[in-house]
């Protein structure tokens, strides 16, 4: 199977999976990706069965009204049932990288609101310790000289995604060259750098369970499994 198919085979499960927890006023959080799009599209065929969907970027509420989906602000709802979205690396203990499409801080925000975090992810994103994706850091754009030399003082290397405005208007600086083998410390030391939005670290709320696309099927996996 290729990369595709694998994220194919997971958006998939993901559908199998939800499906029996959807109710008429069920409110889903919807990532953002070439994993999360394989969810949408499949996602279409059970829209009779959920109220409506809130999207952690502008391409995805595009894609889900252009399935017919019902997009709600956050603001408008009461929290999220579930959350699905793909990531960039993920460890044994379900804690991610994300961000290589931009889209960080929305998808924090709705992984916050919602009660149960599916991570859809082939195998290839499965790390030992996180840190070979360089991790995203959106920034305001003022701040971003100033962010890239906090980052480096920290042992990484932050280099400037050019070309690249988030849905907020900030910025990114992808960080290489790190190896995070404390998470949740990393997470909240980044977060206190004046000008920084947020970071693709998703420890403090990792992910609830991972549907991982393998060669031999997709795994169903917790944290620390
Ligand atoms: O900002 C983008 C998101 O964090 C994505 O979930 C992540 O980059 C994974 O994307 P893909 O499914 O395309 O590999």
């Amino acid at each position: 199977m290729n990369q595709d198919q694998l994220k194919l085979a997971v958006a998939q499960a993901a559908l199998d999976y939800i499906a029996p927890k959807l109710a008429a006023n069920s409110v889903l959080g919807i990532g953002t990706g070439s994993t999360a799009n394989f969810f949408i599209d499949g996602l279409a065929a059970l829209k009779s069965q959920f109220k409506s969907a809130v999207a952690s970027s502008e391409a995805s509420a595009k894609r889900l009204r252009g399935h017919g989906i019902l997009v709600q602000d956050l603001n408008d709802t009461n929290g999220l049932d579930l959350y699905i979205d793909g990531a960039d690396e993920t460890n044994a203990n379900l804690e991610l990288i994300k961000g290589g499409g931009a889209a960080l801080t929305r998808e924090k925000i709705v992984a916050a609101a919602a009660k149960e975090f599916v991570c859809i992810a082939d195998e290839s994103k499965q790390v030992e310790t996180l840190g070979q994706f360089p991790l995203p850091v959106e920034v305001i754009p003022m701040a971003r000289e100033y962010v890239a030399r906090e980052l480096s003082r920290l042992g990484g290397t932050p280099i400037y995604r050019e070309g690249v405005i988030t849905d907020n208007g900030g910025l990114i600086l992808d960080v290489e060259g790190l190896s995070i083998t404390a998470p949740c410390e990393l997470e909240r030391q980044i977060n206190q750098i004046t000008g920084v939005i947020t970071n693709g670290l998703f420890a403090l709320r990792p992910a609830d369970i991972l549907l991982l696309g393998t060669a031999s099927g997709v795994k169903t996996l917790k944290a620390s499994d």
